[in-house]
């Protein structure tokens, strides 16, 4: 406990510093009952003896004596939540310079009730100048990211001996702010538990990301074929065969009618128009913005042959009515919220109960899960974090793109740079040449693992797309032109040492 509160009050005492001289500032940390107010107290006393005011909110009538103790002893003045005064030690608490949530940690069941409840709503309001979360944003599910309201949304959030699931999983994600974290010695410990959540990092990534070997030619290197767009949305077709070919396909072999083929042509010459599906393919790209009879049967048709043939498939979109009644798990599925809760309820597995776009929203961890397992397919659950689930229930979340990227075509260009990844990819998959072992990936999640290097791929493009304009707005397009800068950057990573 007291290498956490350490942790936590050095988190404070640097970003209030970085605001204001630490002597005379004040912190309020609100403190429940269990040992995460033990937590906050510790650190406000710690604080208390550097000199800033502070102030504890005691949101239970008991609270971790020993931490109390410690902070009445360094000056800390105390005050106690009660029916009837929420608003206004929500307005005390809002003057300082800094506020501790220390209400709820990882023992909690459930979320704030009744005054803790009241305080926060009002202080949420109020909108504080700095927040601290210790250890977690109160009111948020550890394991699954899944949130019970109200939440003080948090600038910083300073997590103990490990990222819970909760931290990487929306909702959230969306109300840690920076994730920081301190080291509490228990570390090594947690390394033998297999985590319930995998983000990919540079190293894994530049590790993961196909490379073309010196003899390697267009046909190795992996052709792609697209069955995407249609007369009335051509342009997904010209983004996701972009994209593709931005990413390091050998070739694109592109399906669709002749109105949406001359916009592919026109943008990427290096493609290929096809007519019948008869050209060898190592992966298809199916669906997005598929529209009317007749694309919808290219697509089918090309669906049934990457059955047969046994060749992934990327299923975006308009494909995503169309999937076999057991996928195999090299089929991956990218749909955002409303398109899941679609196929769920398109499942006879669901059950009477629809699932809404916001049942998906509000706990995306247990639905991604829940598609991956019902159908047999990796599912791609499209976000500010994106999850991928892997049919045995192994999820991997990438979260390095930016809010400018929820932007029309953004979900195509991500659909086109996936099917790049698994044409080229998708023999070493199959014959691993030890780099998924190297990441202890089991051999059943390397299409789920090399999912999450798509979307990191396609969210670092977009954040460096927004930052070539100072973090301003970016097209589909730009987030497309980016994606050989990024693979070439953690391509660098690449440690050819690694078994
Ligand atoms: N587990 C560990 O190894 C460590 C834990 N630490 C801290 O300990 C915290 C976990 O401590 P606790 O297990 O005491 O959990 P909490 O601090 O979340 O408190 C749980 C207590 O609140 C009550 N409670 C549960 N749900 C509630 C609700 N919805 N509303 C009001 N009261 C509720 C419970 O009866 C219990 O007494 C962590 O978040 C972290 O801050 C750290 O000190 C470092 C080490
Ligand atoms: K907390």
């Amino acid at each position: 406990m007291q290498r956490a509160a350490y942790g936590l009050a050095q988190a404070v005492a640097r970003e209030v510093k970085s605001i204001r001289k630490l002597a005379g500032a004040s912190v309020t940390v609100l403190a429940g009952k269990g040992n995460n107010g033990g937590d906050g107290l510790f650190a406000a006393a710690i604080l208390a003896r550097r000199g800033m005011r502070t102030t504890a909110v005691l949101a239970a009538p008991a609270v971790h004596q020993e931490a109390l103790a410690a902070f009445v002893a360094a000056g800390g003045r105390v005050v106690q939540l009660e029916a009837g005064n929420a608003e206004e030690l929500a307005v005390l608490s809002a003057g300082s310079d800094c506020i501790i949530d220390a209400l709820l940690g990882t023992g909690a069941r459930g979320g704030l009730r009744e005054a803790p409840a009241e305080l926060v709503a009002s202080l949420q309001e109020l909108r504080p100048r700095l927040v601290v979360a210790c250890d977690l944003p109160s009111g948020l599910d550890a394991n699954s990211g899944e949130v019970h309201w109200p939440v003080l949304d948090a600038d910083i959030t300073v997590t103990f001996g490990g990222i819970k699931a909760g931290l990487m999983a929306d909702p959230g994600e969306g109300c840690a702010g920076r994730v920081e974290l301190v080291a509490i010695g228990i570390e090594r410990s947690l390394e033998s538990i297999s985590p319930e959540l995998r983000r990919l990092t540079d190293s894994d990534l530049g590790t993961l990301l196909p490379k073309p070997g010196r003899r390697a030619h267009k046909y190795s290197r992996g052709v792609l074929g697209v069955v995407a767009g249609s007369a009335r949305f051509a342009g997904a077709a010209a983004l996701s065969v972009h994209a593709a070919a931005l990413a390091g396909v050998g070739m694109v072999r592109y399906l669709g009618p002749q109105s949406a083929a001359q916009l592919v042509l026109a943008r990427t010459p290096e493609a290929l128009w096809e007519t019948d599906h008869s050209g060898r393919v190592q992966a298809w790209l199916l669906g997005s913005g598929v529209d009317g009879e007749e694309q919808l049967q290219r697509a089918k048709e090309a669906g049934a042959l990457a059955l047969a043939d046994d060749l992934p498939v990327v299923v975006d979109a308009g494909a995503l009515s169309l999937l076999p009644e057991r996928c195999p798990a090299h089929w991956i599925l990218t749909p955002h919220a409303g398109e899941l809760a679609t196929l769920l309820n398109s499942l006879p597995s669901t059950g009477e109960v629809k699932v809404t776009r916001d049942d998906v929203e509000s706990r995306p961890l247990h639905f991604v899960r829940q598609a991956a397992e019902q159908t047999g397919a990796t599912v791609l659950l499209k976000g500010a974090t994106t999850l991928v689930s892997s049919p045995s229930g192994v999820v991997f979340n990438q979260s390095e793109g930016t809010a400018w990227m929820a932007t029309a075509g953004s979900g195509d260009v991500l659909a086109g740079v996936l099917g790049a990844l698994l044409a080229q990819a998708a023999e070493s998959i199959r014959h691993d040449d030890g780099a998924y072992a190297a990441l202890c990936v089991d051999p059943a999640d390397r299409w789920a693992a090399l999912a999450a290097v798509a979307a990191s791929v396609h969210g670092r493009a977009g954040a460096l797309a927004s930052a070539d304009f100072d973090g301003g707005p970016i097209t589909a397009s730009a987030i497309a032109e980016a994606v050989p800068r990024v693979i070439g950057s953690l391509s660098a990573e690449y440690d050819p040492t690694r078994p």
